[in-house]
């Protein structure tokens, strides 16, 4: 079961690989997420934004569950299982079902689409919360159409089982306020300004260009915490092109073309309505690969 303690540092969502029937590719998220681990990461991520938890069923997530608690057997990274929907009691159910298999924690998104009151999002975690599993809230306004205030976050990180915010605001007002408030851990969810973030008080980060370059990313967080400012920034600045280009187009569709051009993942299968990126983000990429 997942801690405040252990909420820091970087934890990796990972896509979830489709063949080209749009099927899970089990032996490409097999290879991938083992080659994902062999580093220290801080957290392992199973269908969130990045794994395209909208289009992924509640049994597919029960082979997503057991197969990543296969691969972590022997290893101390957490296993975060995002069961948020925007459905209260959809993610309930997900959220019984990652209980019910062991895993550490899930990590619940504010309620998209409908675009609940401050009051309703208060009422979704409460029920989240209920199940007993640690919760990881997830506050990312540009894709629920909705965020948390900053009372309702503090509400919500008050609440028993809850262990931490992600945040993807892409604004430091829920993060400096929530860690001069001294409240529980956030980590960063926007890749672009998770420096910043560390700056503001973020305990670390979730982050997808991690799936890509996961040392360096471990490199920039061990520096930053030994108080090697400067080499940390130096070394993040290095990763920002790319970032840029991982996120011109919805994520996790850069990703899931990058990682399947170096054979990490058999093929860069979306489910619709998501689609592959755009032929001039390939030439951007390739450019960048070949550079
Ligand atoms: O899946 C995630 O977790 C993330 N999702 C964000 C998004 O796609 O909007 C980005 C972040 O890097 C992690």
């Amino acid at each position: 079961m997942l801690t405040e303690e252990q909420i820091y540092g970087i934890y990796v969502p990972v896509v979830t690989p489709f063949n080209a029937a749009g099927d899970i590719d089990l032996p490409s998220y097999q290879r991938y997420v083992n080659n994902i681990i062999k580093n220290k990461i801080h957290g392992l991520v199973v269908n969130g934004t990045t794994g395209e938890s909208p289009t992924v069923n509640i049994q597919e997530l029960q082979t997503l569950i057991t197969a990543s608690q296969e691969l972590l057997q022997g290893s101390d990274i957490p296993l975060v299982i995002g069961t948020g929907t925007n459905d209260t009691m959809s993610t309930v159910a997900r959220t019984e079902l990652a209980a019910r298999l062991g895993a550490d924690a899930a990590l619940v998104v504010v309620p998209y689409y409908s675009r609940p009151s401050q009051a309703g999002i208060i009422a979704h975690f409460r029920k989240a919360a209920e199940v007993g599993i640690p919760i990881i809230a997830y506050d990312i306004p540009g894709r629920a159409g909705v965020g948390m205030t900053v009372d309702t976050a503090r509400t919500i990180l008050e609440m028993d089982n809850v262990v931490g915010l992600k945040d993807c605001s892409g604004s430091p007002l829920l993060v400096s306020e929530l860690s001069r408030l001294g409240s529980k851990p956030v980590l960063c969810g926007d890749d672009l300004s998770f420096f910043d973030m560390l700056g503001c008080g973020a305990a670390g980060g979730m982050l997808a260009s991690a799936n890509v370059h996961t040392a360096k990313f471990l490199s920039i967080f061990e520096q930053y915490k030994a108080g090697k400012i400067e080499a940390a920034r130096a070394e993040y600045d290095l990763l920002v092109p790319l970032m840029k280009l991982l996120f011109k187009e919805s994520n996790p569709a850069p990703i899931k073309w990058l990682l399947s051009v170096q054979g990490e993942i058999a093929s860069d299968t979306l489910r619709l309505p998501m689609t592959s990126i755009s032929e001039s983000l390939r030439e951007e990429l390739g450019a960048y690969l070949a550079g």
